[in-house]
């Protein structure tokens, strides 16, 4: 279990964190998405110990993490630019890391050699970035952390290794209750694969809920009218046009899908119809209403 307490972590007077509150359960993948210098690297780089926080605290099973060498054993952290050593192979680096980690498995490290097809012998800095990633990950999965914190890990992996990671990761939560956190731009991958997901903006959570319940918050609703309501109607209702086209609206609007309904059909629409919200459309939407962008 992780419970970030009242977490503040500043660069100067930049403030990265900002009282920051939640609790991460075992067995869940976490989906951490925001804005660019919203804090999601810092967050993963405090949980992971790299960072000491300035105010509150990250607890991770019922111990602070900061400089916690026990702790330490059981994250597993790739930086959105791993750093590796001149020299450093997934060889050499595997028994490096066989060292660190008691709970280092020989044989899976073998079996994941086999299944991504990097050379385990090449240096890890003369290769792609892709690449690099894949070698981070046969590294990551062989020492089977019991917490696995990703930044941005699906940048640069080719489609085909993107589904070998998420089965990997699945496979990890069920087979030993791994918890994950990943922090990505790419919401597709996210929403696919992550049982919660928090929004970051600023430094502070603006939303920490379960997929499926975030996308239903916002619903996207097209409807067509033989006498379009004027634009300040639809407002007074809360609904935000996305697009007009004639008398034909594409708009979103937050809230209970009955109550929103039951105000649209009072305006007589000859068609209406709800749409499923992708995460991208709640993260514009969520991100707007925080004054992102604007
Ligand atoms: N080592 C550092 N020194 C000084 N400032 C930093 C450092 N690391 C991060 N920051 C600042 O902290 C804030 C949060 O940065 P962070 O990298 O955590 O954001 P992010 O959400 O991961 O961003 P992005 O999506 O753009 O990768 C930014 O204002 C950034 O400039």
């Amino acid at each position: 279990m992780i419970e970030i307490k009242n977490l503040t972590k500043k660069f100067d007077s930049n403030v990265a964190l900002n009282r920051m509150n939640c609790s991460i359960s075992e067995g869940t993948i976490f989906g951490l998405a925001g804005s660019n210098g919203s804090g999601k690297s810092t967050l993963l780089r405090t949980l992971s110990g790299v960072y000491e926080p300035d105010e509150g605290q990250v607890i991770i099973d019922g111990e602070p993490a900061f400089d916690n060498h026990k702790i330490k054993e059981r994250c597993y952290y790739i930086a959105d630019y791993p750093f590796f050593f001149n020299d450093s192979t997934v060889e050499n680096m595997g028994k490096l890391l066989k060292n660190i980690y008691s709970t280092w498995d020989q044989q899976r490290f073998e079996e994941l050699c086999e299944m991504f097809p990097i050379e385990r012998k090449k240096k890890i800095i003369n290769m792609s970035k892709g690449m690099q990633r894949q070698a981070s990950l046969i590294l990551a999965f062989a020492a089977k952390p019991k917490y696995l914190f990703l930044d941005e890990i699906f940048d640069g992996l080719d489609p085909l290794i993107r589904k070998t990671l998420k089965t990997l990761i699945i496979q990890d939560v069920t087979d030993r209750n791994m918890t994950c956190i990943i922090a990505s731009h790419n919401l597709r991958e996210i929403d696919d694969i992550c049982d919660r997901i928090v929004m970051l903006h600023d430094g502070s959570l603006l939303t920490n809920e379960e997929t499926d319940s975030l996308k239903n918050k916002i619903h996207k609703i097209q409807m067509a009218f033989k006498n379009s309501p004027s634009v300040k109607t639809l407002t007074e209702m809360n609904v935000q046009i996305i697009s007009q086209v004639g008398n034909y609206f594409s708009v979103m609007a937050r809230g209970d899908i009955d109550e929103i309904m039951e105000k649209l059909n009072s305006l007589n629409p000859v068609f209406i119809e709800t749409m499923p919200s992708t995460l991208e459309e709640v993260f514009i939407n969520e991100m707007e209403g925080a004054g992102y962008g604007k």
